[in-house]
């Protein structure tokens, strides 16, 4: 299983549907456009959060259960990512010390249950994108998501650049699988054949030091 991670609009999804079409593999997406809490939460983060954490918890572990009976599908943001989310929330007020607990445990409790903890414990590639807070904002506006724009809400700015700061630390840190990053800022492998070539090449290489692609 090849796991996808990054920012808000770093361009998981699209690269989802790229790779797993050039690897003969499935794709699964986060539930966003179909998530009924993920517009509350951005209407009333301090009443929201924890509900939606929970919500993404379930969907999370739903997909991975999925993902993970074939090698090289690809997850398009990974379970750990998810605790980044909801720590960087709590610590703005918005979930209590008991919330942050109780999902703590029920994630390390979940953690456990994987199927595939008795054999690989992790993904067989993390595949991180790296974008920059100027790129990141040209990608919401441009994918249109009324809720993430930034003139709905003054402190979104703010929200996105301490997502952001918070997320070259957690890569740093991520010691779950082997890992690669890639500069989003760099390579539109959404429009461009070329990038998107480089990207694939890149990825490719990494599979076969890891013996998953021939
Ligand atoms: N490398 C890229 N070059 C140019 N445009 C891109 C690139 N990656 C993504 N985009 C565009 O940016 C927008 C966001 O991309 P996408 O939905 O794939 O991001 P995401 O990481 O899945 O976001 P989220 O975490 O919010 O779901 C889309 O409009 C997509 O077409
Ligand atoms: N609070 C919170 N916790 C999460 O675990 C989480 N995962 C994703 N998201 C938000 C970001 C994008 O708007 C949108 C799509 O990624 O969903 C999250 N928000």
């Amino acid at each position: 299983m090849i796991v996808l991670s990054g920012a808000i609009g770093a361009g998981k999804s699209s690269l989802a549907t790229v790779l797993s079409e050039h690897l003969g593999t499935e794709a699964f997406y986060e539930q966003v456009d179909n998530n009924p809490v993920l517009p509350l939460f951005y209407k009333d983060p301090k009443k929201y959060a924890f509900l939606l954490q929970i919500y993404f918890l379930n969907k999370r572990f739903e997909s991975i259960k999925k993902a993970m009976v074939q090698d090289n599908n690809v997850l398009d943001r990974s379970i750990y990512e998810d605790s980044l989310f909801f720590h960087m929330n709590a610590d703005m007020g918005r979930a209590t010390p008991q919330e942050v607990k109780v999902y703590d445990e029920l994630l390390a409790n979940m953690m456990q249950e994987l199927p595939y903890a008795a054999a690989k414990k992790a993904p067989d590639l993390l595949v991180h994108l790296d974008i920059s807070y100027d790129t990141m904002i040209h990608r919401i506006e441009k994918r249109g998501r009324s809720y993430e724009q930034p003139e709905q809400d003054p402190t979104l700015p703010e929200y996105y650049h301490n997502l952001l700061s918070r997320y070259d630390g957690w890569y740093d840190d991520y010691d779950y699988s082997p890992k690669m990053k890639i500069d989003g800022d760099k390579y539109d492998f959404v429009e461009n054949p070329e990038d998107r070539q480089k990207v694939l090449d890149l990825i490719d290489e990494q599979l076969r030091v890891r013996g998953t692609l021939d």
